[in-house]
């Protein structure tokens, strides 16, 4: 039996290459989507992972699915190796462990009717249906049982992502990767699905790994946040409300909501281009942007060793709580 104060969900080392090109007229090039990853999530955590487009979020949360294969590095589920999880041990990882994504359109079969999007996941596993299951997972998500009949093109963005959810609850996990679940609602629609998720996460007991770019969702619904940049993490918040260390994590801030003077005055808004991630610079791949940037920036490479009261970060010159 799992111990119930044991990580849910352990990852260690995790790393993610991606080579691109090849062929008569591009050399092959390797980037790092991932890099060196450590993480540990509790049962009832809300993890949010943030940072900006093409950091390496979703690459992180494939990886954590065990929809791609890590370069190095290794996951641990309920204590179990399922770094290489195959056959039936990733499909009963699979009844665990569940994923939204961001699009409920592109993610839902414009053949299918809501219950046929719902009765796939027991196809999928040579499964009958139980009886009553699909009106369940209706009921659960706040869509009225007539909706079974519908198909997805019927519904508006915010039915189509509660149809997404009702669909990975279908197997009754008891992790569930989000991957930017509201990113392409309207506003009212995005306050409803964070709702609905906050009332699964208290009734059903779930633990989440929250992908988003919006630093001011994240803080207002997770219970601990990692910022990443460029593949690395470089800060790590146990209490999402308090002050950042890391200035890209303060920089973030700019583009999100923040009532707080004291955390206004600390904004700094990022300038700068991202460096390729084909070609980081030597020392911190931040500093060619950082506002607070010394010389050892340009020359070593951070580690997420400095504890802040807060967590850690990964800055030579991080500021004071
Ligand atoms: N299959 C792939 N092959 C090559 N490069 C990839 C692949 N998948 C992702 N990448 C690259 O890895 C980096 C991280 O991508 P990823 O999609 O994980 O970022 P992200 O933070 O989720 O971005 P977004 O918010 O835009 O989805 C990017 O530079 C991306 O171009």
């Amino acid at each position: 039996m799992p111990n119930p104060d044991d990580p849910i969900l352990s990852i260690e080392g995790l790393t993610c290459r991606f080579t691109t090109g090849g062929g008569f007229l591009h050399a092959t090039r390797t980037m790092t989507a991932v890099r060196a990853v450590d993480l540990e999530v509790v049962r009832g955590d809300i993890v949010g992972i943030v940072g900006e487009s093409g950091c390496g979020k979703s690459t992180f949360a494939r990886l954590a699915m065990c929809l791609i294969e890590p370069s190095e590095g290794k996951i641990l589920f309920e204590g179990r190796d399922v770094t290489n999880a195959r056959g039936r041990s990733l499909r009963n990882l699979r009844k665990k462990l569940q994923m939204v994504f961001q699009d409920p359109y592109s993610s839902l079969d414009p053949r299918y009717t809501v219950r046929d999007c719902l009765e796939e996941p027991f196809r999928a596993v040579g499964e009958k249906v139980p009886a009553g299951r699909i009106e369940n997972l209706l009921d659960l998500v706040g869509l009225d049982r007539s909706f079974a009949n519908n198909y997805p093109h019927q519904m508006s963005g915010g039915q189509r992502q509660r149809v997404g959810i009702a669909r990975a609850l279908a197997h009754q996990p008891n992790f569930i990767v989000l991957d930017e679940p509201t990113a392409s609602l309207d506003v009212s629609i995005q306050a409803q699905i964070i709702a609905l998720l906050q009332d699964l996460h208290k009734r059903a007991g779930l633990t989440y790994l929250f992908i988003s770019h919006d630093l001011g969702l994240v803080r207002y619904f997770c219970s601990r946040i990692m910022v990443m940049y460029l593949g690395s993490v470089v800060e790590v918040m146990d209490n999402p409300k308090a002050a950042p260390c890391h200035p890209y994590t303060a920089a973030l801030m700019a583009s999100s909501f923040a009532p707080d003077p004291k955390a206004r005055a600390q904004i700094v808004p990022l300038e700068g281009e991202i460096p390729s991630p084909f070609n980081l610079p030597p020392g911190c791949p931040f500093a060619p942007r950082c506002p607070r940037a010394v010389p050892r920036c340009q020359q070593e490479l951070p580690q997420l060793t400095t504890a802040t009261g807060n967590g850690r970060v990964a800055c030579f010159n991080p500021i004071e709580p």
